[in-house]
């Protein structure tokens, strides 16, 4: 099973190798003001989820809002250490 750590891990090298069709590479190409909107969005969805879905679909957008998370932590050039450090 995929962990934080491993998609962040697999979200880099995607970075870097610039994968065709990669969504990674697609949303990166876009900004941080458009992945911003995208961590909104999904938070929003998570909130909406977590009050009137089931908790399986609460966590399926739990899920996304942590990819895009990550895909912000990329753009912004953040390793894990500079996150986890305020943990
Ligand atoms: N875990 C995710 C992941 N979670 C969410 N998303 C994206 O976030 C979107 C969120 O879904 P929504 O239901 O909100 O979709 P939507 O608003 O209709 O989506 P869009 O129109 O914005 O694409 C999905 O369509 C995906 O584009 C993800 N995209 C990729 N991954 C994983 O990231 C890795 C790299 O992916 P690629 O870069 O695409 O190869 C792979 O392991 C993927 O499984």
């Amino acid at each position: 099973m995929k962990t934080f750590d491993s998609l962040f891990e697999e979200l880099t090298a995607k970075a870097a190798e610039r994968p065709e069709g990669s969504g990674t590479v697609k949303q990166l190409d876009a900004g941080v003001h458009a992945i911003g909107k995208k961590v909104v969005e999904e938070a929003a969805e998570v909130w909406m989820a977590a009050e009137y879905q089931s908790n399986d679909e609460a966590a399926e957008e739990i899920s996304q809002l942590l990819y895009h998370v990550q895909v912000m932590m990329i753009a912004k050039g953040l390793s894990l250490s500079d996150v986890y450090k305020h943990l």
